[in-house]
C-alpha cells in the first residue's frame, strides 16, 4: 500500500495533486511520500515487535538525507556500503550504534572512521578482509564487532545481475568454509565476534529461497555453538521484492512471521536490511511528454526523463508502471515507447504501453524510490532531476535540481 492514489481523474500525492508538483518544481523531478516510507518501515518493525530486532534500512536503495531522517526519527538502523554513506547517517540524525557496515571492499579509512563511530557490526566478507579490520581496530586500540556474511549458494531466481548468493558472485564466504574462518576471526585479538549475516539477492518474490538459505545459516549457527563460538545476531540481508507489474511477493509481515518459526528457541537478535521493499513504491519519477513520433514501425513518446535519470530499464530491462497523472480516455490508446532524449537506443523507460497520449502529458513512473535517483548520472551533460518529499499537504524540496554550473564546477582545461 502506498499513498500515490487516483482523486477525481488526478494523480495524488498524500495531499497534493502531481500537476501542481510539476507546475511548480518542473519535471522531470522524484517526487517520494513520507507516509509512505513510514508505513513500510512501519510493516518491519511491527511485525518483529515481540522479538529483539534491528531494522537497518538499506541505504544505497535510496540515500537523500530526508529519506535517512524520516527513518532515523523512527529509530531505525542503517545498513552502508562506504564511509559516504556512513556521513549521511550521520548528518541525518542517525545513530552510528546502530549502523551495519556491509560491502566487499571496506578500504581502511574507512574502516577507521567505522570503528571511531562505533558502528554496531562489521559484515565481513572475506579472510583477508578480517586481518585488514584486526589491524586497524588494534591501531585504535578497540574491538571491533563481526559478522562473517555467508554465501549459502542458495539461488535467490532473480535478475543474474543482482542475485549474490551463489558461489560463483564475489559475496560473502563460502559456508562450507565459514567454521574455519570464525575459528581464525575468534582468534584474532581485536576482532569480537557477534552475528552471521547473509544476503542472497535482491528483488525476491518467492519465500523459498529466504528459507532456504537461512535453514542453511542456522545449521552453521548450530554447528559454532558447538564449536564454542556464541553467535548473538543473525543478519538476514534485504532483498524483498516489490510489486512492479504483477509480481506478489510475500508482505513483510509474512516473511517476518517465516524467519520466526524456524528460528525456534534459538536466542538470536534480528537484524534485516531492507531496502526496496520501504523506498521503491515511496516514490515517482515524474515527466512531461514533449514530442509524439510516430513511425511506420512503432509509436514514440519522447519524454523529459531518460535513461540518465532512471537507469533500471536499460541496465536490466526492468519493468516499472508509467501512469498518467491526469488521464484523458479519448479512446486513442494504443502502445507507446517512452524514451527519453539520451542519443542511446536503451533509452527507454518502457516500451509497448498502452496509453492515450497528448504532447505536454504528464506521466508519473512508479516505484522510483528506490534505485532511482541513487543511479542517476550526468550522461549526456543532463542535470540530475531535484527531489521533493511529500508530508500531507507540504512539499519539500529535499535535493534542488542541478544546474550547469554545479555540473562543471569540478573540471577545469589544461593550462596553456
Ligand atoms: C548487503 C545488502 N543488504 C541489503 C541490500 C538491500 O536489498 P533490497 O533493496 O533488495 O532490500 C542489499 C542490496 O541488494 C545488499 O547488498
Ligand atoms: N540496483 C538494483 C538492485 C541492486 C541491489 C543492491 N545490492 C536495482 O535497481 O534493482
Amino acid at each position: 500500500m502506498d499513498y500515490f492514489i487516483y482523486k477525481n481523474d488526478e494523480l495524488w500525492v498524500e495531499d497534493v495533486p502531481l500537476a501542481r508538483i510539476a507546475k511548480q518544481h518542473g519535471t522531470p523531478a522524484y517526487v517520494y511520500s513520507r507516509a509512505t516510507l513510514e508505513r513500510h518501515y512501519r510493516a518491519y518493525d511491527n511485525a518483529l515487535q515481540n522479538h529483539p530486532h534491528l531494522v537497518c534500512y538499506a541505504v544505497k536503495a535510496n540515500s537523500n538525507l530526508a529519506v535517512l531522517d524520516v527513518l532515523a526519527r523512527l529509530g531505525a538502523g542503517f545498513d552502508i556500503v562506504s564511509a559516504g554513506e556512513l556521513e549521511r547517517v550521520i548528518r541525518a540524525g542517525g545513530n552510528p550504534a546502530k549502523v551495519v557496515f556491509s560491502g566487499v571492499g571496506k578500504q581502511p579509512w574507512e574502516m577507521r572512521r567505522a570503528l571511531e563511530v562505533g558502528v554496531r557490526c562489521f559484515n565481513v566478507e572475506s579472510d583477508i578482509e578480517l586481518d585488514r579490520l584486526n589491524a586497524i581496530a588494534g591501531e585504535l586500540g578497540v574491538k571491533a564487532p563481526v559478522s562473517l556474511r555467508v554465501n549459502p549458494d542458495v539461488d535467490a531466481g532473480t535478475h543474474p545481475y543482482i542475485s549474490t548468493g551463489l558461489k560463483e558472485n564475489k559475496f560473502g564466504i563460502d559456508i562450507e568454509v565459514a567454521p574455519a574462518v570464525y575459528a581464525r576471526a575468534a582468534s584474532l585479538p581485536n576482532l569480537d565476534v557477534r552475528g552471521v549475516d547473509c544476503h542472497i539477492g535482491s528483488q525476491l518474490t518467492t519465500l523459498a529461497p529466504f528459507l532456504d538459505a537461512l535453514d542453511r545459516v542456522l545449521a552453521l549457527v548450530d554447528n559454532l555453538a558447538e564449536q564454542g563460538v556464541e553467535i548473538k545476531h543473525l543478519d538476514l540481508g534485504g532483498g524483498l521484492g516489490v510489486t512492479y507489474n504483477d509480481e506478489t511477493p510475500p508482505q513483510p509481515g509474512e516473511y517476518v512471521e517465516a524467519i520466526l518459526a524456524r528460528l525456534g528457541d534459538r536466542k538470536l537478535e534480528l537484524i534485516l536490511e531492507p531496502g526496496r521493499s520501504i523506498a521503491a513504491n515511496a516514490g515517482v519519477l515524474l515527466t512531461r511528454v514533449e514530442f509524439l513520433k510516430c513511425t511506420e514501425h512503432r509509436n514514440f513518446a519522447i519524454i523529459d526523463a531518460a535513461m540518465n535519470d532512471l537507469i533500471r530499464p536499460a541496465l536490466y530491462g526492468a519493468w516499472q508502471a508509467i501512469v498518467p497523472v491526469a488521464p484523458h480516455n479519448k479512446g486513442d490508446e494504443k502502445a507507446w515507447d517512452l524514451v527519453g532524449p539520451v542519443c542511446e537506443t536503451g533509452d527507454f523507460l518502457g516500451k509497448d504501453r498502452q496509453l492515450s497520449l497528448s504532447a505536454g502529458d504528464l506521466l508519473a513512473v512508479r516505484s522510483a524510490g528506490a534505485y532511482g535517483f541513487v543511479m542517476s548520472s550526468n550522461y549526456n551533460t543532463r542535470n540530475r532531476p531535484p527531489e521533493l518529499m511529500v508530508d500531507g499537504d507540504q512539499v519539500h524540496v529535499v535535493r534542488r535540481r542541478e544546474t550547469l554550473e554545479e555540473q562543471l564546477a569540478p573540471e577545469s582545461s589544461l593550462p596553456l
